[in-house]
């Protein structure tokens, strides 16, 4: 019940919810005593003594107990559903908070479909077995309770033989328990390999249709579907297996009840009244009986979904701020930043960066040049906290930024990277994402400066046109430049391009870049690129090769210098007369570099 304890929080606050549906549940099933006590006294004292006159008001108590059960039922099942669905309400807010509040590091390994899992499916296991499951759970004791407790009251002899093959039923609905459970998991695992399969056909459909691999993707699906049809005809089986044992042995009670009743009646021992309350009773204990084996499942598989969402609820946060965290003042933050010596890995990796320091004054711009998984990315990855420095240390403003709220330390970048993501919302809620307050005049403005005005005007609703999860309907190069007007719209005092213009033609670059100067004035800018025409004008350009500082300088000092950064610039501008490349060297030559 660990699991349930752990949860306490989430369900005991609705404890009125809870106690409520009890006891209706509880008055629901008392009620339903009344019932074989009403037969045995329409045969034995009604049509045995021939009281006929007696009818009428045992046919309305009837009446009077059917409503009144009707109505506990349904308080059950109304105060029952409030419950499971305010503490599946919280849950999935808890959840989903935590998703908020955990790091990078963990969604470096996350799988989508199996959060996506823990939110429904978990979530509805957990809804659907504190709401009603466990109040099922009670319901079967309290049947054989009271309904033991009359059975004995009225002969405690029949009632031991009759109930003679209860063992065996139990025992029955606990293997079927331990049969269908295993069936119900793989179940479960099939079909939602069978969903990550349509998932990926779907998300993947431009790559499989433009590899033709359509047969290789029906097949793949076909054995998938022939698994869970597989599983599912297991679990039937099992079904087809046990219930008819099941039946059997209540079949049995009732002949062994019909067997010794009936002699007993004979002997007049017991009146028949007694015997057909007797039998409506048996029946009332080994009802419950059969769903035992259901509700015991019902409890494992809601334990095992709470299991799995209280690991995520209690999933270490590795970034989170410090008890006395500064709150950076937006008004006063200058965007100085430093690298003193900072040597980082990814967990269980060689270094991605060594010794790293890198001094950028407010308003200066850096520009990172170096091959695929040199660090680039890192050094902004850790900028903006997405990780913890462990060796040497980053300053905004002579702060450590461990020592910075996390989210007023994020709110003074806004980062454009190469892969863009846009929400299933208008141009206009994407562009202005995050910030009140931002009038269509600063949006219009910064689409301009971003050269994303005149495309997104030419779409059929403009700006309020709903681009899909993906940007769907978008290019490449449109969702980088929508990209690039909402950082501009942010207004931050650092300003992060991380290859950021990889996906527009060297026009459009040229164009964008002229925008860019606007909006680098006053701003600290980390610059990422692979092309030359998109750093030449940085303060300091770092070359990476392999988490190491090779090279540092202005465009024209490197230019001047053997090594990566005048070997890429010849491979790029291979086609333009080298006359930039002398012209550096020759002021080197002469120390004006
Ligand atoms: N989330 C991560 N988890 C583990 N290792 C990572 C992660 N991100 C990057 N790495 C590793 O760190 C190293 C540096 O990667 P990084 O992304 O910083 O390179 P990069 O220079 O930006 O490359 P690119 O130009 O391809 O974007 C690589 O070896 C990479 O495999």
């Amino acid at each position: 019940m660990d699991v349930f304890r752990q949860l306490k929080r989430f369900y005991w606050v609705e404890r009125k919810f809870l106690l409520t549906s009890i006891v209706c549940l509880m008055f629901a099933t008392a009620l339903g005593l009344v019932y074989p006590n009403l037969l045995r006294i329409l045969i034995d004292d009604v049509i045995k003594e021939e009281q006929y006159g007696k009818v009428p008001a045992l046919a309305l108590t009837v009446v009077g107990v059917v409503t009144l059960k009707g109505l506990m039922q349904f308080l059950h099942g109304f105060f029952g559903g409030r419950l499971g669905n305010r503490v599946a309400f919280r849950l999935r807010n808890a959840c989903y908070d935590k998703l908020q509040s955990l790091s990078f590091q963990y969604y470096d390994k996350a799988k989508t479909g199996d959060l996506m899992s823990r939110l429904t499916a978990d979530l509805e296991a957990i809804r659907n077995f504190i709401g009603f499951g466990f109040a099922q759970i009670l319901n079967v004791v309290l049947m054989v309770v009271f309904g033991g407790a009359m059975m004995l009251s009225i002969h405690w002899q029949l009632t031991l033989i009759t109930l003679v093959t209860i063992p065996l039923l139990v025992f029955t609905a606990l293997r079927f328990e331990r049969k269908i459970h295993p069936a119900f998991q793989e179940m479960r695992r099939a079909l939602s390999s069978l969903t990550t399969a349509v998932q990926e056909n779907i998300t993947g459909v431009r790559t499989v249709k433009s590899f033709a691999r359509e047969p290789h993707e029906v097949n793949k699906f076909s054995v998938k579907n022939e698994a869970y049809q597989t599983n599912q005809i297991g679990a039937a089986k099992i079904w087809a297996h046990y219930f008819p044992i099941m039946e059997l042995c209540a079949n049995i009670s009732a002949v062994i009840l019909l067997l010794a009743g009936g002699m007993l009646v004979i002997r007049g021992e017991l009146k028949l009244g007694e015997l057909v309350a007797f039998f409506s009773l048996t029946w009332y204990i080994i009802g419950p009986m059969w769903g035992i084996g259901f509700h015991i499942n019902n409890y494992t598989q809601s334990k095992a979904s709470g299991e799995r969402v209280l690991n995520l609820l209690n999933e270490h946060v590795h970034v989170k701020n410090l008890e006395h965290a500064i709150v950076l003042d937006d008004q006063l933050v200058k965007g100085h930043v430093r690298f003193n010596n900072v040597t980082f890995n990814y967990p269980d990796k060689a270094p991605a960066l060594t010794n790293i320091s890198i001094d950028a004054p407010a308003g200066s711009v850096i520009g990172f040049l170096g091959a695929t998984g040199s660090g680039k990315s890192t050094v902004i990855q850790l900028l903006m906290r997405a990780y913890n420095v462990k060796e040497g240390s980053i300053t905004l403003d002579g702060m450590d930024i461990r020592d910075i709220d996390v989210g007023s330390l994020r709110r003074q970048m806004a980062p454009v990277f190469q892969e863009t993501f846009l929400f299933s919302a208008s141009i206009r809620t994407n562009l202005a994402y995050g910030m009140q307050d931002v009038t269509d005049e600063q949006i219009e403005h910064a689409a301009k400066l971003a050269k994303a005005h005149d495309f997104i005007m030419e779409m059929p609703e403009g700006y309020d046109t709903i681009v899909g999860e993906r940007g769907m309907g978008l290019s490449g190069g449109q969702k980088q430049r929508i990209a690039i007007a909402r950082a501009l719209i942010k207004n931050p005092h650092i300003l992060i391009l991380d290859d950021a213009t990889s996906a527009v033609d060297m026009e459009t670059e040229h164009e964008i870049q002229a925008g860019f100067k606007e909006l680098m004035a006053g701003r600290t800018t980390f610059i990422i690129a692979h092309r030359i025409s998109s750093l030449r004008h940085a303060d300091e350009i770092i070359v990476l090769d392999q988490g190491v500082i090779v090279q540092r300088g202005t465009h024209q000092q490197l230019l001047a210098q053997h090594g990566p950064y005048r070997d890429t610039y010849k491979i790029q501008y291979a086609d333009f007369p080298l006359e930039e490349l002398e012209q550096a060297g020759a002021q080197w030559k002469e120390g004006a570099l």
